[in-house]
């Protein structure tokens, strides 16, 4: 039988930025194929625990382990894809169109200045057709709405064909509505092209549809194999620190 490691192996990690501390003892693995949401109260380390993964905050202590190998010798970055939070809200006038965007993905594997392979363009279309934003291929970023930009900067990680997706809040600005298809195009993306996925989310309602572990970070970490174990009002409210009703229904 093959070996697979974990495509995240975390050990106690401690993390301070000036003299504050961020996260504090962190421990858990993300095994491949997972669909992971990571919740938790604003300014409760989410964002951080990610950039620490992706090698864009240095550890005050503790070991991270990407695809079994040291954070520090590891190179294969095109291996996962980001979308940062805040890419929903492109400047207005920036000039490039959906296109371009896109193949902005394939930048990692063969430079700013290479050109563009077959293997790139076909990578680029099939990332573009899976998120739905084919037909948008000419239209500048800048005049899309919300969502669409949303599955373009979802598209554009995909070009890199990466092994794992790390979406930061992909909801923001977005209506309920698109958000369960967004959801929906998610978890298809992680069944059917194996793509593992981990997502920061803040709508609670997310953790109860088949997701495979819950991140809880507020400082301290909690994981759960059970989101529904999460998501009763005992748990909810002990979480957040406030009181919470949970209220559950057919959809
Ligand atoms: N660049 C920064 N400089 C200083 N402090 C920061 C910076 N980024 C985040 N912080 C602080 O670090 C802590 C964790 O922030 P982080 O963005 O990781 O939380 P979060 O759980 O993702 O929050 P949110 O749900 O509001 O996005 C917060 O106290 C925040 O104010």
């Amino acid at each position: 039988m093959k070996f697979s490691p974990s495509l995240f192996d975390v050990n106690n990690l401690n993390f301070e930025r000036h003299g504050n501390l961020v996260l504090k003892g962190a421990t858990f693995q993300i095994l491949p194929g997972e669909y992971c949401a990571i919740i938790g109260p604003n300014g409760g380390g989410k964002t951080t625990l990610i950039r620490l993964l992706l090698g864009l905050e240095k550890p005050t202590s503790g070991e991270i382990k990407l695809f079994g190998t040291s954070q520090k010798r590891f190179r294969d970055w095109n291996r996962i894809g980001y979308v940062p939070q805040r890419s929903a809200l492109v400047d207005g006038s920036f000039p490039a169109t959906v296109r371009e965007v896109v193949g902005m993905g394939r930048y990692a594997r063969r430079g700013i200045f290479g050109f563009e392979s077959s293997e790139d363009k076909s990578a680029i279309v099939e990332a573009m057709e899976l998120m739905g934003v084919a037909d948008l291929s000419d239209r500048l970023i800048g005049n899309l709405s919300g969502g669409q930009r949303q599955r373009v900067m979802i598209a554009r990680a995909l070009a890199s064909n990466p092994d794992v997706l790390i979406v930061d809040e992909p909801n923001t600005g977005i209506d309920v509505e698109s958000q369960h298809r967004f959801y929906e195009l998610l978890r298809t993306l992680n069944r059917t092209k194996k793509l593992s996925i981990l997502f920061i989310t803040h709508d609670i309602g997310v953790i109860a549809e088949d997701i495979t572990r819950v991140l809880f970070v507020n400082q301290t970490l909690l994981v759960s194999q059970n989101p529904a174990e999460v998501v009763r009002c005992d748990e909810m409210s002990r979480l957040y620190g406030t009181p919470a009703h949970v209220v559950c229904h057919n959809h």
